[in-house]
């Protein structure tokens, strides 16, 4: 199992971490008692007393809303509560906190939001069964105009196990408890949320081993252990030999790819191209090698080189057989394979053929378009990632600002450190790279994958404002030295 310090709560999965812990003798008074103190002590953190608004719904949310109301109360700030419904309904822990509070509380109207320079959204959390209805969402939107809102758990209208909002409004602050959701990464979710604090409210980690999570946020906690680390008596041939496919016209995208899987550690890097494409590639490439493609049947005998320990088509492939025929030929070889770009779209009308030629282990990388060429494209983001995994086989790094990576098995990564500086013309062709430098090297496929999109986010992050592809791979070599200088 991975590493659960990053794991991330379904609302079923969360239920069953408070149940355990309540199971345990923790009482639910108690759990809600914490959850509801932490939210009070970022808000005193972060902010001066002010007159603030706590609007409470009609469930647990809710019940977090009184406890947050009696601590800033008592920390001398001016509450206003608003309840949504008859006080009365409120059940269980909620209810109970509820009369704990001793102060006024008022309908939950557009009146409660008058003066506040702060307001807290304790409406709905991870009980949110259906969309927002109008007076709510109407509110939402007021309360967003009025001050800064301090949500807990989650914005209210956020679904938190598929980052669907619909009705929600930004927060500046979200506290949610235990682990995070994967609401708090999905968009459009994650841009409601605003930082996002986790509180440890008393649920032992030790409940996740009967839980087993399968979804994580990406964190080097995952496969830092399983990054290929060069041996004191290595040489160039046992980093493994990364091998780019690339096509004519289009002579950037697989020379990217090439830069960055030898930056990504990979001994051997060769770019094989058509004849007339050679003085191309051989003029602005050094280290990496550059080899004629000729026809079919040599392309086949150079994949019989066993030293090969990992291949690259798509970027700047260009759509078609012959593409076709390549993409097919490497897998049929079953070493490592990363498919991106054109060798996805060269499918396009054939997906089934794709599918039944991946065996061994291979990664793809489509954006949304790519993605919805070859497999089905409804459903949130981590749904749909997983399903394609499962249906292909292979592991799918469905890119975006929320990129999810997942594994035949149900596993699934979400990443969260891609800055918008990431969205510029061969980004994506430098990832498929890193990803094949990798696998090259031997790693396992679903957390080559996942690293390479961290070091990838990590470089761009490191780089800031102004940044092409190219500077991509030459960053990597930072970001690594931070990395490994951290162990
Ligand atoms: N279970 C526990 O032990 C703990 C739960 N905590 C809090 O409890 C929350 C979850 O509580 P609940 O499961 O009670 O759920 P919520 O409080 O999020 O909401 C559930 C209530 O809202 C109603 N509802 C759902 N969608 C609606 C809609 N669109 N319009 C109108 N009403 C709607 C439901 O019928 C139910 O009454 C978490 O988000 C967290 O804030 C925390 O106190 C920590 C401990
Ligand atoms: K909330």
């Amino acid at each position: 199992m991975l590493d659960t310090q990053s794991a991330l709560l379904t609302v079923n999965q969360m239920t069953e971490a408070d149940r355990l812990t309540i199971a345990a003798g923790t009482a639910e008074e108690v759990l809600m008692e914490r959850a509801g103190a932490s939210v009070a002590r970022e808000i005193i953190k972060a902010w001066p007393p002010c007159r603030v608004a706590v609007l409470c719904g009609p469930g647990n949310n809710g019940g977090d809303g009184f406890v947050v109301a009696r601590h800033l109360a008592d920390a001398g700030w001016d509450v206003q509560v608003g309840v949504l419904g008859p006080r009365d309904r409120l059940k269980g822990a909620a209810a109970h906190h509820a009369r704990l509070w001793s102060g006024l509380t008022a309908p939950l109207t557009p009146a409660v939001l008058d003066s506040a320079d702060l307001i807290v959204d304790a409406i709905f959390g991870a009980g949110l069964s259906r969309a927002l209805d109008g007076p709510v969402a109407e509110l939402l939107a007021i309360a967003a105009r009025t001050a800064p809102i301090i949500a807990i758990d989650v914005p209210s209208g956020v679904i938190a196990d598929s980052g669907e909002a619909s009705g929600a409004v930004a927060a500046k602050l979200t506290v949610t408890f235990f682990r995070k959701k994967p609401g708090h990464l999905l968009l459009p979710a994650r841009h409601f949320c605003g930082k996002v604090v986790v509180a440890d409210i008393g649920i032992p980690p030790s409940v996740l081993d009967m839980i087993s999570p399968q979804t994580f946020e990406n964190d080097p906690i995952l496969w830092r252990g399983h990054f290929p680390i060069l041996s004191g008596d290595g040489n160039k041939f046992t980093r493994g030999h990364a091998l780019v496919w690339g096509g004519y016209r289009m002579t950037g995208a697989a020379r990217l790819a090439a830069r960055g899987a030898a930056r990504a550690g990979a001994g051997l890097t060769t770019v094989t191209c058509p004849e007339v494409a050679l003085g191309v590639y051989a003029t602005a490439l050094t280290s990496i090698m550059v080899q004629p493609l000729g026809d079919q049947a040599s392309f086949v005998k150079l994949l019989a080189d066993e030293r090969i320990t990992g291949l690259l088509i798509g970027p700047g492939a260009g759509v078609g057989e012959q593409t076709r025929e390549s993409v097919l030929a490497m897998l049929a070889t079953g070493r490592p394979t990363v498919l991106d770009a054109d060798a996805l779209t060269s499918f396009q009308s054939d997906p089934e053929t794709l599918m039944a030629s991946i065996s061994g282990p291979c990664v793809l990388t489509p954006h949304n378009g790519e993605f919805a060429r070859l497999f089905d494209p409804c459903g949130d983001k981590l749904l749909r990632t997983r399903a394609a995994a499962r249906r292909s086989g292979a592991v799918i790094v469905l890119k975006g600002a929320d990129t999810v990576i997942a594994a035949p098995d149900g596993r699934a990564i979400i990443n969260s450190n891609a800055p918008p500086t990431l969205a510029t013309a061969g980004s994506g062709d430098v990832l498929a790279g890193i990803i094949l430098g990798l696998l090259a090297q031997g790693m396992e496929p679903f957390l080559a994958a996942a690293a390479a999109v961290w070091l990838h986010g990590e470089a761009a992050r490191t780089f800031g404002p102004g940044l092409i592809a190219e500077d991509l791979p030459d960053l990597l070599p930072k970001v690594l030295g931070t990395l490994f200088s951290q162990i």
